[in-house]
């Protein structure tokens, strides 16, 4: 962690995306480095997932643009997509396909040969302690271990740009470090995380950057070192609210 690089993996510019009533993302700058957690952290509706979805071209933009490795989404090839690895919204593509078939088709669409993808399947299954589950039908998975097999599915095939939605929603303690041990090993490898979460400690611990978002702007940055992010948090999202309704 902490070796930022100054040509960033993702990068947004300008993004709006304002949805009917005015909630959504109201002008962004957002960039990822390799080599670094980038956290995401704001209330409910402040704007974290449609911001993913912008980033990732899920969502088309009102206004502004994102680079993928410095190339316009709308003309990135799909061998730079195949370099990213997200799970934002939907944890699963195949709820009858068991475990094992799900990640080999992960693996397939990142564009795995198929030996190859046999293999990181097999490999992720390891990763995420699932190899209980590898020949339960995903519709059957409890929430938590869905949860495993999305994420798995995210990052096996090694890529170089992460983006995940709060990825600790519904993982036990344990899954929450088997994450957090597989995003520092990435991390460490030389790949970039845009993560979003509520749980300010796991932040914390992993993040490099700290982003706070509130009623889709940016509005600030925490220390992840700080001694008390709960509070820092709250005190600019306050500050912003006080402004806002001023204005
Ligand atoms: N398709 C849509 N149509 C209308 N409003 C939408 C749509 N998608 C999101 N919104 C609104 O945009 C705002 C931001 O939603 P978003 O899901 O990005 O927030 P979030 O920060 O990810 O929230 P949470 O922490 O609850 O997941 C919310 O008020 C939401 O209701």
């Amino acid at each position: 962690m902490n070796q930022a690089h100054s040509v960033p993996l993702l990068e947004g510019h300008a993004l709006v995306r304002r949805f009917p009533g005015g909630a959504g993302v109201n002008g962004i700058d957002l960039a990822i480095a390799p080599g670094e957690v980038h956290a995401i952290v704001g209330l409910n509706g402040a704007g974290k997932t449609t911001l993913m979805r912008l980033l990732l071209g899920m969502l088309g933009p009102q206004s502004g643009s994102v680079l993928l490795d410095g190339v316009d989404i709308a003309d990135a090839p799909p061998q730079v997509w195949a370099g990213a690895g997200h799970l934002v919204e939907h944890p699963l593509a195949y709820p009858e396909l068991d475990v094992r078939a799900n990640l080999q088709v992960a693996a397939r669409l990142h564009g795995l040969r198929r030996a190859a993808a046999a293999d990181v399947a097999e490999r992720a299954i390891a990763e995420f302690d699932l190899a209980r589950y590898a020949g339960v039908r995903a519709s059957r998975l409890s929430l938590g271990n869905r949860q495993r097999v999305g994420l798995a599915g995210a990052l096996q095939h090694g890529p170089r740009l992460i983006v995940l939605d709060e990825p600790t929603n519904a993982l036990d303690p344990a899954g929450v470090i088997l994450l957090r041990e597989a995003l520092i090993r990435r991390v460490g490898a030389g790949a970039g995380v845009l993560v979003s979460s509520h749980h300010l400690d796991e932040v914390a611990r992993i993040a490099d950057r700290v982003t706070v978002v509130n009623a889709g702007r940016v509005i600030g940055m925490l220390d992840p070192g700080g001694i008390d992010l709960e509070r820092a948090f709250f005190s600019l999202v306050h500050a912003d609210d006080v402004e806002r309704s001023a204005a």
